[in-house]
């Protein structure tokens, strides 16, 4: 499916932190699938030793741990070239990204300190939502700690491009009759991970839509996050969908950190494609390198629809960002 990182020798370590959740289980399985990972830690407050004890026993390079409770984070987090974070709170029925913002924020905090402080160097991949908040909160912490690289921060908003390209195929599929595979789509996603700073830009796919459809589709990608909450009916929200968004974005980091050329993946990062807006972090299509990011991505040319939704994206962006900013240097 996407470990194209086969050919590689398995020497990247990976603490996956949150690893008993909804996220954490098929994300911690889907990783330790990945030949390129030497060894994978599992951290969470409850039942990482059984999580970790059941994957050890697949056959894959990986050599899994388990670590359990604030006592075992940081022996969790050493040696750790990648830090996944899916910790924290889902959404229920209801309730906005923002909302989960009294709860996640601190404890994303706390783990960014720890980070920073055990594994400096790592690369951070934030999944805990609200992203849009969540990243800014991390880099604070680590620029308090003196530590702070924004090569090696990532908001992970795979998941925006992989429902993209699934509503976009199903609807042309429709609108043409001709199968079409979702993984032939390419749609590229703007802005942020909630609502309407989710902006796909259809204009750029070169597939033609009418008005109505651009309408429908946009909705529908910036929304998709309430279809599963609304499905899972206060049961959480997007895990399994979430889990193979955020491997493949593991996959695609790590096979740039080894000297892969034109990896190419969206994410939420220091960028300077809003800054003239005010706007500090950004998700755009970013090329990943040896240090992590390498190349950010312009927006390219937006149609008249969609600089209205542009417009949409920067106050709503910017309070988010600045929301996680003043969170984290508070006392
Ligand atoms: N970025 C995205 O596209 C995206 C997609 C889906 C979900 N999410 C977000 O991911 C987060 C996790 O979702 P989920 O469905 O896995 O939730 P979940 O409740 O099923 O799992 C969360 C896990 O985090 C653990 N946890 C809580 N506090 C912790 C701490 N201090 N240290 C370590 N572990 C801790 C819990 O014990 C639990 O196992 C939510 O905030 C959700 O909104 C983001
Ligand atoms: O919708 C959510 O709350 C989870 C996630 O951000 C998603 O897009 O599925």
């Amino acid at each position: 499916m996407f470990f194209s990182a086969r050919l590689l020798a398995a020497k990247t370590n990976v603490a996956i932190l949150g690893a008993a959740g909804g996220i954490g289980q098929p994300l911690s399985l889907l990783t330790k699938l990945n030949p390129a990972i030497s060894n994978l830690a599992l951290y969470d407050l409850v039942n990482t030793p059984g999580v970790a004890a059941d994957l050890s026993h697949i056959n894959t390079p990986a050599k899994v741990k388990g670590y359990k409770g604030p006592d075992e984070l940081d022996a969790a987090l050493k040696g750790a070239d990648v830090v996944i974070i899916p910790a924290g709170v889902p959404r229920k029925p209801g309730m906005s990204r923002d909302d989960l913002f009294n709860t996640n924020a601190g404890i994303v905090k706390s783990l960014a300190s720890a980070a920073a402080r055990v594994c400096p160097d790592a690369h951070l991949l934030v999944i805990a939502n609200p992203v849009n908040s969540t990243v800014p909160i991390v880099a604070e912490v680590f620029k308090k700690a003196g530590v702070y690289n924004p090569k090696r921060l990532f908001g992970v908003t795979t998941l925006d491009v992989v429902r993209a390209s699934t509503f976009v195929a199903e609807a042309q599929t429709q609108a043409t009759g001709k199968a079409i595979d979702p993984s032939d789509v390419k749609v590229t996603v703007i802005g942020g991970h909630s609502g309407v700073t989710i902006l796909p830009i259809l204009s750029q796919t070169g597939l033609s839509f009418s008005q109505e459809e651009v309408d429908a589709l946009t909705h529908r990608i910036q929304f998709g996050g309430d279809e599963v909450v609304k499905a899972k009916d206060g049961a959480g929200s997007a895990t399994l969908s979430m889990a193979q968004a955020g491997a493949r974005f593991t996959d695609s980091l790590i096979r740039a950190l080894n000297g892969e050329k034109n990896v190419v993946e969206p994410c939420f990062v220091e960028s300077p494609v809003a800054a003239e807006q005010g706007i500090k972090f950004f998700a755009s299509n970013v090329t990943l390198g040896k240090e992590g990011v390498d190349t950010i991505h312009p927006i390219g040319k937006l149609n008249a629809f969609e600089e209205t939704l542009f417009e949409k994206v920067i106050p709503e962006l910017k309070k988010n960002i600045q929301k996680g900013v003043e969170f984290a240097n508070q006392a």
